[in-house]
């Protein structure tokens, strides 16, 4: 099909696509998750050097979710992400104690960033299945997501592993978005346009 009638059908039938970044710490298990929505598997990951790119599908909306390396060095290059991007999904190792706060100062940081302030922000709350594990809530308050306003978040607890919580949180996503759009709200913003 091409694409102008392909886009003629998307309008008729109310696909949307959308663009998602994905970020957080390394190990937090931005690749397990990415490659579980993909193809449903849970492959053994290697550290992220660069990115992965895949669509994914969900109801009626096509996601395309860059999954980028989240090691130190490869942070300050996050940002070149960022254009057009719909939603940001942020993954936080909830077992990794010692490091919410980086993880909560790298999250505000992308936030803040002009290209990202009208994203929706979707956070998994990863790794809920092993014993030290924070809760939902307290990821939620060390990221400081009450006090953040006129921003579209919700924190999803989440095994990626066992592909728990994943489509709950997609779900959130898609509607969140399709519901800001049909209202005329702008989800992203492209560097041009700044
Ligand atoms: N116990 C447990 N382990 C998990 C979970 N999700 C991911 N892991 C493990 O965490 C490790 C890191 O996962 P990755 O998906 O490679 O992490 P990443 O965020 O892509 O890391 P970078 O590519 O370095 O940024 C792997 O050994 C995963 O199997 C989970 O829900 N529970
Ligand atoms: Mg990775």
């Amino acid at each position: 099909m091409g694409n102008a009638m392909r886009k003629m059908f998307d309008t008729l039938f109310g696909n949307k696509e959308m663009r998602v970044v994905m970020l957080g710490l390394d190990a937090a298990g931005k690749t397990t998750i990415l490659y579980k929505l993909h193809i449903g598997e849970i492959l053994s990951t290697v550290p992220t050097i660069g990115f992965n790119v895949e669509k994914v599908q969900y109801k009626n909306v096509l996601f395309t979710v860059w999954d980028v390396g989240g090691q130190e060095k490869l942070r300050p290059l996050w940002r070149h992400y960022f254009n057009n991007t719909d939603g940001l999904i942020y993954v936080v190792d909830s077992q990794d104690r010692e490091r919410v706060s980086r993880a909560a100062s790298e999250f505000k940081a992308i936030v803040d960033d002009p290209l990202m302030r009208h994203s929706a922000i979707l956070v998994f709350a990863n790794k809920q299945d092993l014993k030290s594990a924070l809760s939902t809530a307290d990821v939620c308050e060390a990221l400081g997501l009450s006090q953040m306003k006129g921003r579209r978040w919700h924190v999803q607890g989440a095994v990626a592993i066992r592909g728990e919580g994943l489509y709950e949180g997609l779900d959130w996503l898609s509607n969140t978005l399709v519901a800001m759009q049909r209202s005329g709200q702008i989800t992203s913003v492209t560097a041009a346009g700044r």
